[in-house]
């Protein structure tokens, strides 16, 4: 499915901040270039002849160039310029919005103004004073509105796009020489763009629930390759490293430019393969490699990246260095996003760059004799490039050991298995059936902590941490969102829209309290006096523990859909984001609670909490968890925000301010989406899709008579269901007592049979739901009426013996499928 299908409208905030960044990149692209060549060619006093921009390229080509002043010019120009950005993003966010948007404008406007005086008088100390407004606006821009600027190739492409248009047009028209004349245009062009941006961002402030959608990947399949379990890292040098090595790749194409005699539009080239390279790493992270522990594949990164760069400083001709630079920026991205890492980048990226300037401005050129007749002649930037390599796949060697917990353990494992998931290509074998009852022995999955393939320390006292692994039959969404996102509101609507895709059963089920046990366990963590921290966080994982054993695994197990309001991510973003307990804690207690099984899809219903505050202002049950504070629910949206951003692949954000019917169509667009991309025909070879109930694996339902389909789900239905599968979940806040006493009542009908909708026939005696469901009102075959439905909770064993049972008239079932397709 086409990403843009699902993007809504951006607001003209938004878009005066994308505006705001382009014309941030082009400034400080032509700024830095005007400065540099100002500084070079007439030394720091001097101003540069506006008739003699043409003869630029001849001059740095002739030698009248002088470095020694260029490069302490840059780097004046840059520590100005990085100075703004280095503010504390927490000082600039506890201003108001409204003060930030005015901070913005100013900065964005002055930015502009001594730009334009730079394109008629341009002189080195108006140059210095833009770096510095520059880093100002940067600053604030990053701080404002975060989510916004996660990915910032995307307008820095835009500007180096029109950086290339721009100067080649010139270069084309009127000669190479000609090209530096584009630079004081780009210049203007770029104040041009600050002043609009300015006014849009003062005029059309960000909405309360900005729309963000745009901003994160979009799942475009569940052929995802599951990648090794993460690993809890407590100081990230290994990315520091790759982000000086990327602050390097965008300040060394103005001194490679002069150093190689190349035309201005050779800054714009090399800073577009930059930025190519970085977005294709930073997107392909997650994935790339999914057989490799994480933070080696970060190590490994390192060390290439260091090579790639080396050659890149030995390599004199402009493309091959543009693609050498590239490839060392996927290193980077790839490095930096093959898991979830805290680091600073931006101090990442300043120390890179100013590294890249000092190397530069020792001016060391070496002469190599390769033969009698090749020499390497290797420039002031050039050295730099090929040091700064050095300095890189030297710490990319000792990442290699270093960098993860486990020290130098299983690299043969690592480099084996590299480009496989978890050693096995196809992502079924890794997502075997989930079939968990509690007392289980699980396969045992190798802890997150370690490798797949490396047992525990022996004496280690860890939990044993099993890999996520997302369910291989049925399908298992979890809503997530804060208090009063919408999340009831809308699993009801999406619980209709599954059944409408052929899903059955389709159950909508909660945390906490979708099981009788959780009902308890909910009414002591949210109706009794406040619980500490870590008892508040264990209740939440034995209440899950319980929740995927007795009702979410056994309902996958039979092919059906499950919609949970509330899984791990809630644990997360709550108990570690809000409360502020350790992450790898309660990700580690969830992980092994739930014996590690990950929903195929996770809906992040993203609302501000001030607007949800409204919302439940309406609600009468409102719990005491309900009443936290909005900074609290701050943190825990944030947290939100910053699981799905890892994890793209298997998340969507939905901006959830919207009217219910608009949040649900996103919602059914991006379930439908999950849906139909498992039948696509490139991934049918290597992946079991998702399919509705009757439409067995790889038999579209076009092609299946409806006696077929029928006859199909007859025999995969479950005919004898433990309790829990029968008995409704009450809707919030519903006691036994008054359920049953209002279950005929037509608005409590609509809620039990929105939270439960069992499909499988119910036998006589079972508890009767809130109201006539759906599975009620069908006849009831002569199969399900042979076999009632157990009303005790069943034993494990027992129940392990229905699952067996089950599992092979499934299986039975697919192959007479199958034959039937074959003779016809
Ligand atoms: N898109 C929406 N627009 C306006 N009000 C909504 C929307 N979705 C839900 N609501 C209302 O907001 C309140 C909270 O919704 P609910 O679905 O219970 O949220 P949650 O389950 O996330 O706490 C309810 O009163 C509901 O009617
Ligand atoms: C599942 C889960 C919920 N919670 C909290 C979030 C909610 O405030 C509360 C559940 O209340 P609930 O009423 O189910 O949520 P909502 O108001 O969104 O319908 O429990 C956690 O803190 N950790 C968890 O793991």
């Amino acid at each position: 499915m086409d990403t843009q299908t699902v993007l809504s409208k951006p607001h003209a905030g938004t878009i005066g901040h994308a505006a705001l960044e382009v014309g941030a990149w082009l400034v400080a692209l032509s700024s830095a270039a005007i400065s540099f060549a100002i500084v070079g060619i007439h030394g720091f006093g001097g101003a540069m002849d506006i008739s003699r921009y043409g003869e630029l390229t001849q001059i740095q080509r002739d030698g009248g160039f002088n470095s020694s002043f260029a490069v302490p010019g840059l780097l004046a120009f840059f520590a100005l310029a990085v100075a703004g950005v280095l503010i504390p993003p927490k000082k600039l966010t506890q201003l108001k919005e409204s003060v930030r948007s005015q901070l913005l404008t100013l900065f964005a406007a002055a930015t502009a103004c001594v730009s334009v005086v730079v394109v008629f008088i341009p002189t080195f100390w108006l140059t210095l004073i833009v770096a510095a407004l520059l880093g100002m606006l940067v600053g604030v821009l990053a701080a404002h509105a975060p989510e916004l600027h996660t990915k910032p190739w995307r307008t820095g492409g835009l500007a180096v796009g029109i950086f290339l248009l721009v100067t080649y047009y010139f270069e084309l028209e009127h000669g190479v020489p000609a090209g530096a004349h584009a630079l004081r245009w780009l210049l203007f062009v770029g104040a041009i763009l600050l002043i609009v941006a300015a006014l849009m961002v003062l005029v059309f402030p960000l909405s309360s629930d900005r729309d963000i959608d745009d901003l994160h990947t979009f799942p475009h399949t569940l052929a995802i390759k599951r990648s090794r379990g993460h690993m809890s890292i407590a100081f990230p040098w290994a990315c520091y490293a790759l982000f000086a090595v990327l602050g390097a790749l965008f300040l060394l194409p103005l001194p490679a430019t002069v150093d190689g005699g190349y035309g201005q539009g050779a800054i714009g080239l090399m800073t577009a393969a930059v930025l190519l390279g970085w977005a294709a790493g930073y997107e392909s992270g997650p994935t790339f490699a999914p057989g490799m522990t994480r933070p080696r594949l970060t190590a490994f990164a390192l060390v290439a990246a260091g090579l790639l760069m080396i050659c890149a400083g030995l390599i004199d001709e402009l493309s091959g260095k543009a693609v050498l630079m590239a490839l060392t920026a996927f290193c980077v991205g790839v490095g930096v996003r093959a898991q979830k890492y805290e680091f600073s980048r931006r101090v990442g990226l300043a120390v890179g760059a100013l590294l890249a300037t000092l190397l530069c401005g020792l001016d060391l050129t070496f002469d190599i004799h390769l033969s009698a007749v090749t020499t390497w002649v290797l420039s002031a930037s050039g050295v730099a490039f090929s040091a700064i390599g050095l300095l890189a796949f030297a710490t990319g060697i000792l990442a290699i050991f270093f960098f993860s917990p486990m020290g130098v353990r299983g690299m043969g494992v690592d480099l084996m298995n590299a480009f496989q998931v978890s050693g096995d290509s196809s992502p079924r074998a890794t997502a075997p059936a989930f079939a968990v009852a509690e007392d289980q022995e699980t396969r045992v999955l190798p802890a997150a902590t370690t490798s797949a393939d490396e047992p525990q320390d022996a004496g280690a006292n860890y939990l044993a941490v099993p890999e996520p692994v997302t369910p291989s039959t049925g399908l298992f969404i979890a809503i997530e969102g804060g208090d009063g996102a919408g999340k009831t509101t809308q699993i009801r609507k999406l619980v209709e829209h599954l059944e409408s895709r052929g899903f059955d059963p389709v159950i909508a089920t909660r945390e906490p309290g979708g099981t009788p046990v959780g009902k308890s366990i909910r009414s002591v963590l949210l109706d009794g006096e406040a619980v500490s921290k870590k008892s508040e966080a264990l209740l939440y994982a034995a209440d899950r523990a319980h929740h995927v054993a007795t009702l979410v695994a056994p309902s996958l197990e039979q092919d059906g859909a499950v919609v949970t309001d509330r899984y791990i991510d809630s644990s997360l973003a709550y108990q570690a984001g809000g409360r502020e307990l350790s992450e790898d804690d309660v990700l580690a207690l969830s992980r092994w609670a739930t014996s590690g099984l990950v929903p195929n899809l996770t809906l992040v219903l993203d609302i501000d909490p001030r607007v949800a505050a409204e919302r439940m202002g309406n609600r009468e049950d409102a719990n005491h968890l309900d009443k936290q504070s909005l900074e609290f629910k701050d943190r825990v949206r944030a947290g939100f925000l910053r699981l799905a951003e890892a994890e793209p692949d298997r998340y969507a954000v939905i901006p959830a301010g919207r009217s219910v019917n608009e949040v649900a169509e996103h919602i059914q667009r991006v379930v439908d989406a999950i849906i139909d991309g498992e039948e696509s025909a490139d991934v049918a070879d290597t992946f079991e899709p998702i399919a509705p109930r009757g439409v067995f694996v790889g038999v579209p339902t076009e092609r299946m008579s409806p006696e077929d389909a029928q006859k199909a789900v007859d025999e995969h239905r479950y005919a004898e269901s433990p309790q829990f599968l029968t008995e409704p979940i009450k809707a919030d806040g519903a006691e036994d007592a008054d359920s049953a006493a209002s279950a005929e009542s037509t608005e409590d009908t609509e809620n039990a049979a929105t939270t439960v909708l069992p499909q499988r026939p119910k036998a006589e005696g079972a508890p009767k739901p809130g109201g006539p469901t759906r599975a009620q009102a069908e006849p009831e075959t002569p199969e399900t009426q042979e076999k009632p439905t157990d009303t005790a909770e069943p034993d494990p064993e027992t129940y392990r013996a229905k699952l067996q049972r089950q599992s092979m008239i499934e299986q039975q079932a697919r192959q007479r499928l199958r034959d039937a397709r074959r003779n016809s």
